[in-house]
């Protein structure tokens, strides 16, 4: 078997974007501005993963791994994220069929650029299939290993760092795209001190308000309240952007706190914990730790009513992100390549 894949991935290999197959209501919700390519015109046209030489693992995901790769030809570094896929995972495939025509749609400095999708589809003497996006390597890596290398972020860094996901969920939702899993491991640094969201695995074009069945995805952790429970904070309406903001109010205050919020230290986030501190608990109390523009900040995002909670466009007002107290590029490619 394992020869039958190899010599597969020698042969049948292209560049191409997998069969979308998302469902008929996906379409009909999908808003399509012009569609921008997938792969950059200064990007090489990687059409075989022969062409490509693992260097290293960079992580493992819920569908799959992530190598840094050398394009052998240019000795580009890129990040190749492969997901597996068998007969009974349909379910992953389509998760990666989406999250490829996401990729394909943007094209912004703060969104994670994809250089091409490569599709081995099941054969009928394979099982398994594999599906490889090869995107932008981020020498920093991620939020999620910046916190576990340093615990706590100065506040100039937090406020650096939410700057910048704002800019990107600012063109996303411009372009009617809701991310639905902003958390720690889907922001990436890189070494000119940008920072981009990435893994598109969840998210849609929506065109008005979200169905309530689309709910249940992305990590419960950084679920907003009206996600959790449609009932109780009645969803009707919302287009699912503010999911967005709660999402990164709760980032936000990982970053300062050092652990994962809104519940008790040692306390594992598990659906039903957090269900309980969603729907049932007080207001969120601030730490005291944090300046008064952090305070409001995250006050401001995780606002539980998501129609009082700020948007995107207001919180890239608040004075907490105001460009004289965020940390500049330079400042955070120190932090975090040279602490
Ligand atoms: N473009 C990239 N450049 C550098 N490192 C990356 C890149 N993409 C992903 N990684 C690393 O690989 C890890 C795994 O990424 P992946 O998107 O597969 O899963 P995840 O977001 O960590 O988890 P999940 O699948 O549960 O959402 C990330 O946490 C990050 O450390």
């Amino acid at each position: 078997m394992t020869l039958v894949r190899e010599r597969r991935h020698q042969q049948a290999l292209r560049l191409s974007l997998p069969p979308p197959t998302p469902s008929p209501d996906f379409r009909q919700r999908t808003y399509l501005p012009a569609l921008s390519p997938a792969t950059s015109p200064d990007s090489p046209c990687i059409e075989n993963l022969s062409e490509l030489e693992k260097m290293a693992v960079l992580g493992h995901g819920n569908g799959g791994t992530v190598y840094k790769v050398c394009h052998k030809k240019t000795s580009s570094v890129y990040a190749l994220k492969i997901l597996r896929f068998n007969h009974d995972a349909t379910a992953v495939r389509q998760q990666a069929a989406r999250e490829a025509e996401i990729l394909k749609l943007v094209d912004s400095p703060y969104i994670i650029r994809c250089h091409g999708v490569l599709d081995y589809g099941m054969t009928d003497t394979d099982n398994v299939g594999d599906l490889c996006f090869v995107m932008e390597y981020m020498e920093g890596g991620s939020l999620h290993d910046l916190l576990r290398a340093r615990q706590r972020l100065p506040e100039q860094v937090i406020s650096g760092v939410a700057r910048r996901v704002l800019h990107g969920l600012a063109y996303l939702h411009g372009m009617h795209i809701v991310h639905r899993d902003i958390k720690p491991s889907n922001l990436l640094i890189n070494g000119k001190g940008e920072v981009k969201i990435a893994d598109f695995g969840v998210s849609d074009v929506v065109a008005g308000a979200c169905e309530a069945c689309d709910s249940y995805k992305g990590t419960c952790a950084y679920m907003s309240p009206e996600r959790f429970d449609p009932e109780r904070w009645g969803s009707d309406g919302s287009d699912g952007f503010a999911g967005d903001v709660w999402s990164l109010g709760v980032v936000v205050l990982q970053c300062h706190m050092g652990r994962f919020p809104l519940i008790g230290p040692g306390q594992k986030p598990d659906w039903a914990t957090l269900m309980c501190v969603m729907c049932f608990g007080e207001r969120l109390e601030m730490p005291e730790t944090a300046s008064p523009e952090l305070q409001s900040f995250i006050g401001r995002c995780l606002e539980k009513d998501w129609r009082k909670r700020a948007t995107v466009a207001e919180l890239l007002d608040h004075p907490f992100v105001d460009i004289s107290c965020c940390c500049s590029t330079q400042e955070l490619v120190d932090y975090v390549l040279h602490g």
